[in-house]
């Protein structure tokens, strides 16, 4: 078995403990997709219970999408506690650049503790990597493709892994550059999708230590299961239960039947 198909099983038999600091629109959304792709969720921003919920989970998941002063303390002491028990975590900057307290928030949190992984749209990593200053708001108005110059170099200054999604996906670590090529444009018409691709690479990271291979394996998986999804659905009411769903059906075999995959 190829080594991506036994990270989708190994989520399953494992069922990871991933904390999520994340915001209201998608906490249901994102707890779904990882229940369905076989991890335990738990949603915990409390400052109090921070540091025992680090200590016992196998990844953390920090998004900025409704931000607010408590939460980014939280943010901060959580990402902290991460360094400390080697927990490792992905960054989603939610509408970096769509206000200064986002892009200052943004800029504090990775200056703090860098993180293993960032995800954004095109925009918001296009933000992150100085190439453009301000973004429309939490979707992207750019294509993958121009952000992937920025991602490299942004990826190399922190000696990390970035992902930037979109029609295609770029999974970037330093010159090692895959990408996922599955997928619906009716994912772009569901709130959270790039939430919950945040939350698959928080479930892929907590069991594969090969931080670009498990990028790689959570946007195939969002991607196989968007293209699945796609072809039952009407519409993104339709989508969101067909995807749970795909989620939940995704086996070893079908990923490796449906990846799009370059390397
Ligand atoms: N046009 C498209 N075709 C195929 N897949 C897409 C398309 N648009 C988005 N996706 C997929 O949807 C997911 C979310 O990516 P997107 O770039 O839209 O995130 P986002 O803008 O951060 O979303 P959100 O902030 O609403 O959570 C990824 O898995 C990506 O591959
Ligand atoms: C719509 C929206 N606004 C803040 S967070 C969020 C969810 C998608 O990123
Ligand atoms: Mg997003």
């Amino acid at each position: 078995m190829n080594h991506l198909e036994k990270i989708v099983n190994n989520i399953r038999i494992k069922s990871p403990l991933v904390q999520n600091i994340t915001n209201y629109v998608v906490m249901n959304s994102t707890a779904n997709a990882l229940l369905a792709i076989g991890a335990s969720p738990v949603m915990a921003h409390a400052i109090e219970e921070t540091e025992d919920i680090v200590t016992i989970s196998s990844s953390l998941v920090i998004n900025m999408g409704t931000l607010s002063e408590k939460w980014v303390d939280s943010m901060l002491f959580a990402t902290k506690k991460a360094k400390e028990t080697a927990t490792p975590f992905v960054f989603d900057p939610v509408g970096v650049g769509a206000s200064k307290y986002r892009t200052a928030t943004a800029l504090k949190i990775i200056a703090a503790a860098i993180p293993d992984v960032i995800r954004g749209n095109a925009s918001e990593i296009m933000v992150l990597a100085q190439q453009a200053s301000s973004s429309k708001g939490v979707d992207s108005t750019m294509l993958a493709a121009d952000a992937v110059s920025g991602a490299i170099e942004l990826s190399k200054k922190l000696n990390n892994t970035v992902v930037v999604s979109g029609q295609v996906d770029y999974i970037i670590t330093g010159d090692r550059v895959n990408t996922i090529s599955n997928g619906s444009t009716l994912m772009s018409k569901v709130t959270g999708m790039g939430c919950s691709a945040t939350a698959i690479i928080g479930a892929c990271i907590a069991i594969e230590p090969d931080v670009h291979l498990a990028c790689t394996a959570a946007m195939a998986i969002m991607g196989i299961a968007g293209d699945m999804a796609a072809e039952l659905s009407k519409g993104p009411g339709s989508f969101q239960v067909h995807f749970l769903d795909s989620l939940y059906l995704l086996t070893d075999d079908i990923l490796k039947d449906k990846i799009k995959l370059n390397v």
